[in-house]
């Protein structure tokens, strides 16, 4: 069988470089494309040699129309009004858009929803297993306990982080949310600071910590009188993510249009 062809946008990026990679070390595929914005640097470049995989032929281009004609899925961990521009690409293609992009506003999801009548979208704040687990845990965990348990979400990234709270954080918190039979914007408290009063009972709350080269820490905290249960994932290294986003693109070969998630791709939905 033909290996299945993967692009990777943003390939100079720290998730790009982890991206092509991951594709490298996976059977039944190939790196079939490298985009980044136009002007970058590393236009022209090889995207193997720039990811440290010794030279692989195929250059780093900024021209997203010709890439997408020629490729079966395109990995995308960019910047949400790159990511909605490429998902407009995807439907025209027909093809898998896996999306790694975090930091979307309601006006992102728009346009996304509207990609997902053409594209198979596979979206998630996190694509490792890991994580993933966790979230399928916390809405267990969340669906279990009263609101006599105050739910916090903590979250800590690296230096060059540009969004908060992280993708990540706002699914776990999504995830509290659903366990509790609540939508999380009626609840969610973010960003406390001077006087704020006392914590409303039910709410979710979210703290990020922004510091050093952390790769990603997540922890959803269940608070009660006298006691604590604390889930944590701790992300050691960006192979996780990117091992995931393959893993996503294989799975959504022969799909079909819609929007899907990572619980649907490691077949966690019903967990
Ligand atoms: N869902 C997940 O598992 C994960 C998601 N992320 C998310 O992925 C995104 C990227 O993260 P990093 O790689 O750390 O950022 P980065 O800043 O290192 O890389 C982003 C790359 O995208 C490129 N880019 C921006 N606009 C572009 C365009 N129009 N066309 C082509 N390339 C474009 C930039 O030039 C840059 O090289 C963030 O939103 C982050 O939160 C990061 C890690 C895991
Ligand atoms: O920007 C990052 O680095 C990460 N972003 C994702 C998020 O916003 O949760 C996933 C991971 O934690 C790393």
């Amino acid at each position: 069988m033909a290996p299945i062809r993967i692009a990777v946008t943003g390939a100079a990026g720290r998730m790009g470089r982890a991206l092509l990679t991951a594709i490298h070390e996976t059977d039944g595929c190939t790196i079939a494309g490298a985009l980044e914005r136009d002007g970058h640097g590393d236009i022209g470049a090889d995207a193997g040699t720039l990811a440290g995989i010794g030279e692989m032929g195929v250059p780093v281009t900024s021209d997203a129309l010709e890439v997408f004609a020629a490729v079966d899925a395109v990995l995308d961990f960019t910047a949400p009004d790159a990511t909605v521009e490429f998902a407009d690409l995807a439907a025209q293609a027909r093809i898998v858009h896996v999306i790694g992009t975090t930091g979307f506003a309601p006006e992102h999801e728009t346009r996304l929803e509207a990609a997902s009548r053409h594209a198979t979208l596979v979206r998630a704040g996190n694509m490792s297993l890991g994580v993933n687990l966790l979230t399928a845990l916390t809405k267990r965990v969340a669906q279990a306990l009263d609101t006599d348990w105050d739910i916090e979400i903590v979250e800590m990234h690296h230096r060059h982080k540009v969004d908060a709270p992280s993708g990540t954080a706002l699914m776990l918190g999504e995830a509290a949310a659903a366990g509790r039979g609540v939508t999380l914007d009626d609840v969610s408290d973010r960003g406390r600071d001077g006087q704020t009063g006392a914590r409303k009972t039910g709410d979710i709350g979210f703290a990020a910590l922004r510091g050093g080269s952390v790769v990603g820490e997540h922890s959803a905290i269940f608070a009660a009188e006298k006691e604590r249960i604390v889930l944590t994932h701790i992300a050691e290294d960006r192979s996780i993510f990117a091992r995931g986003a393959v893993k996503a693109a294989l799975w959504g070969q022969g799909k079909g249009p819609g929007n899907f998630d990572m619980l649907d791709v490691l077949g966690l939905s019903d967990f």
